[in-house]
């Protein structure tokens, strides 16, 4: 039988942007109740909630100080447990955010940790002596700077991948290793319908050998997790693996293997990067690369013996309009496209909030208005190194996190109806045109494209199980067949601003989703800017 999670569609909220209830500026859970029936009209079957656990906030909640508490800005237990049950009532899963690579410096076993070094709980975390006199070796941290911070009490090294109010999690410790199992059952008794790990690939580390990602120990330890809490339950869960090639996918998600449902892949989110650089290193964009690697992902996958995500944003990452497409004269046409190219492939589809309306990225003057760790700490290292205030703030606006978690855009009233006070980050000013409410009263919006394919996809099972096979086509289009039993359909996307020339050797039956016209013939058909179909073929 076809798993939930393979026909779903899963809505991605970033708590803190979403709906504010309490006029604090930051979004709660009951925001979140209050916009379910919003959620249920646009079709989708679950939310992954970004952390809600109390936390200092250094890293929006990623950063978490107690696994088993709510932080008081988002509201309390009750709250949490209300969201579910009003999920529930909607038939809408919840899906909680699982950060077990680190904690924050504010968790009670690192404040156990850091006090002695025959402390109980110091083995929880990853400590090591200085090397005459300096780190232990040259590893950096994701957010720039050494992953080493050294610990005057004890005269020791921690390791933190991220910040140093981050640090890492020992996983070779099976007390640490029992203590998350505990707390991952916890949630899951409350009925939640499962869990996005975090940098899930980190936890095999093996600093000394240099080693982060892809620890000769990660796949034990995922199926030692999956023995002692995941079996057996009707939930999901999706690792976040931003190293994952097609052999890694294969093994996370296997089902043989019992380790993950799906992971997130980010290989194409590298088509606009410097090779074997960072992601602040720009490189122009192509669409004929972008398209390589959808295609790759689609037909090299055994999907058989394996499941991937679909996604174009999430927290961490700009609009996909403002990155890949047009957010001035195409942006419907083009917000329109990604939906339709993306979510008739192969996979699990993900829509991060505010996507389904075509929000824009949010352009930064100064890195005063950047309230993410993570650019500013780039910023000042780069700076330090030559970089001029000019390109890093190109970088910043290119890609910084901040883009994607500007509030989201309700209404046309203050605030864009987010918050009745002063929202934690600046309101996008194009809020007046681009809102939920103007979505909701044209039936031509991004909006009802969305839920026209979330619709397909509940109610084709083509969508979910057909196979994929790509149509040659000119560089910047991508055309592709899903094909079940005597079913054919042909999904085209133009993935550029330019016109380009498009033939199918089939005859068109039936149109059933487009962005411009639809189209009459497959025959010598000009395509319009960013135009995107999918059609029912034979
Ligand atoms: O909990 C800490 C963060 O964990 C998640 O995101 C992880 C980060 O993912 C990216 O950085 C990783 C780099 O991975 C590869 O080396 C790529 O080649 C690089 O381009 C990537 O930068 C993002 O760039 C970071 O922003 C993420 O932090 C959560 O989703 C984050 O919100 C947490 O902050």
């Amino acid at each position: 039988m076809t798993p939930w999670w393979k026909n779903a569609v899963i809505y991605q909220i970033y708590p803190k942007s979403f709906q504010d209830s309490n006029g604090d500026g930051i979004g709660d859970l009951n925001g979140i109740i209050n916009r379910l029936d919003y959620l249920q009209k646009l079709g989708i079957d679950a939310i992954w909630l970004s952390p809600i656990y109390q936390s200092p906030g250094v890293d929006n909640g990623y950063d978490i100080s107690d696994y088993q508490a709510i932080d008081p800005q988002y509201g309390t237990m009750a709250d949490l447990d209300r969201l579910i049950a009003e999920a529930k009532k909607r038939n809408i899963r919840i899906i909680m955010d699982l950060v077990v690579n680190h904690t924050s410096d504010q968790h009670q076993w690192f404040i156990e940790a850091r006090k002695s070094k025959n402390n109980p709980k110091r083995d929880f975390y990853i400590w090591r002596d200085p090397i005459n006199r300096h780190e232990p070796n040259d590893l950096t941290s994701n957010f720039s700077g050494s992953a080493w911070q050294y610990d005057q009490t004890t005269g020791q090294y921690y390791l933190h991948f991220f910040a140093p109010e981050q640090p890492d999690l020992n996983w070779q410790n099976p007390e640490l290793r029992q203590k998350i199992y505990e707390m991952m059952t916890f949630w899951l008794d409350k009925g939640i319908g499962g869990f996005r790990m975090d940098v899930i690939e980190l936890i095999g580390k093996e600093p000394d050998r240099k080693i982060g990602a892809n620890g000769p120990k990660l796949h034990p330890y995922l199926q030692e997790m999956n023995q002692k809490v995941l079996a057996n339950r009707d939930i999901m869960t999706v690792g976040e693996t931003w190293s994952a090639d097609l052999e890694t996918v294969t093994k996370y998600s296997d089902p043989a293997r019992h380790e993950l449902s799906m992971v997130f892949q980010f290989e194409d989110q590298q088509v606009d990067q410097q090779p074997g650089k960072e992601k602040w290193d720009l490189a122009p964009y192509r669409p004929a690369a972008l398209k390589k690697i959808l295609l790759k992902w689609q037909t090299q996958l055994d999907y058989r013996h394996a499941w991937n995500s679909l996604f174009w944003e999430n927290h961490d990452l700009p609009r996909v309009i403002s990155r890949w497409g047009s957010d001035t004269t195409y942006r419907v046409q083009s917000a329109k496209m990604f939906a339709i190219a993306l979510h008739l492939m192969r996979g699990t589809p993900y829509i991060y909030n505010g996507e389904e309306i075509g929000m824009t990225n949010y352009p930064v003057k100064d890195i005063t208005e950047v309230a993410d760790l993570e650019s500013i700490n780039m910023y000042h290292d780069r700076l330090q190194k030559g970089y001029s205030k000019q390109e890093l703030l190109k970088a910043i606006n290119a890609k910084g996190r901040d883009n994607a978690r500007r509030p989201m855009q309700w209404s046309d009233r203050l605030q864009a109806g987010f918050t009745s006070g002063e929202p934690w980050l600046k309101v996008n000013p194009n809020y007046q045109q681009i809102n939920v409410q103007a979505a909701l009263a044209d039936p031509n919006s991004i909006f009802y494209t969305y839920q026209k394919l979330i619709r397909l996809r509940h109610e084709n099972e083509i969508v979910v199980t057909g196979s994929f096979k790509p149509l040659t086509t000119s560089a910047d289009v991508l055309a592709y067949y899903r094909e079940l039993g005597d079913q054919r359909w042909l999904i085209v996307a133009n993935l550029s601003e330019n016109k380009a020339q498009f033939t199918a050797p089939d005859q068109l039956k039936q149109v059933l989703l487009s962005n411009y016209c639809a189209p009459q013939t497959l025959q010598a058909l000009t395509l319009k800017p960013y135009e995107a179909f999918a059609a029912i073929v034979n």
